[in-house]
């Protein structure tokens, strides 16, 4: 049976992965997830989500090892995870009533040092809401862990007034191209254990 490895400290990346039933580990990357500042959004969260495979595979060399990195790109001004509540209310001040695009990287590095890589974009439009209503959901502390400060899984799709895209996608891996890599790799699916 083959070792797969998703290189993530995200809870959320875990949750996608128990769903789809494949036997897997997961290990921090603990990289620095610094990037050029001209590298566009695209560009940083498909090198991000190389250096975070590449950091665990060189730990695990025999291993297949699937990385991840996420942006959210609103009006040109790219966010990632919100450092305070405050931060989140002014992440979520920038998004409510706009549309923005949550970009997700995915990288799959094997044991031959195969590379088999992807870049995913959900575009999403909120609701504009009052400022009190802002300051509730803040009050659910969904935006910790998240970038955009929001969870699209939970309460916070209440902002949500479209959506286009794979939604697991904004949750943190794109499923359908997380499984097409999977396969290009040749992993099977559904083996009795
Ligand atoms: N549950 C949930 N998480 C979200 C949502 N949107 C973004 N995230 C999380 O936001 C984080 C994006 O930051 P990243 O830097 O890509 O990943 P990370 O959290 O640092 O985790 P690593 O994979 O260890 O780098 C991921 O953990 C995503 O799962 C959402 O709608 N729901």
């Amino acid at each position: 049976m083959r070792d797969l490895i998703l290189a993530s400290t995200s809870s959320a990346r875990r949750a996608l992965m128990d769903g789809l039933g494949l036997p897997y580990r997961t290990q921090s990357p603990g990289v620095d997830e610094q990037v050029s500042s001209l590298h566009s959004a695209k560009e940083a969260v498909r090198e991000l989500a190389e250096r975070k495979a590449r950091a665990v595979h060189a730990r695990n060399p025999e291993a297949w090892v699937l990385g991840a990195d996420q942006l959210v790109e609103v009006h040109g001004q790219t966010l990632t995870k919100p450092e305070d509540r405050s931060a989140a209310r002014a992440q979520l001040t920038r998004l409510l009533g706009q549309t923005h695009d949550i970009h997700t990287g995915v990288c799959l590095m094997g044991p031959g040092g195969q590379l088999f890589e992807g870049l995913e974009t959900a575009r999403l439009t909120f609701h504009a809401v009052t400022p009190e209503e802002l300051e509730r959901y803040l009050d659910l502390n969904e935006w910790e862990g998240c970038c955009g400060s929001y969870r699209v899984e939970g309460a916070g799709q209440a902002l949500l007034a479209r959506l286009e895209g794979d939604r697991s996608n904004v949750q943190g891996l794109p499923m359908v191209m997380v499984v097409r890599l999977l396969r290009q790799a040749g992993f099977t699916f559904f083996e009795r254990r």
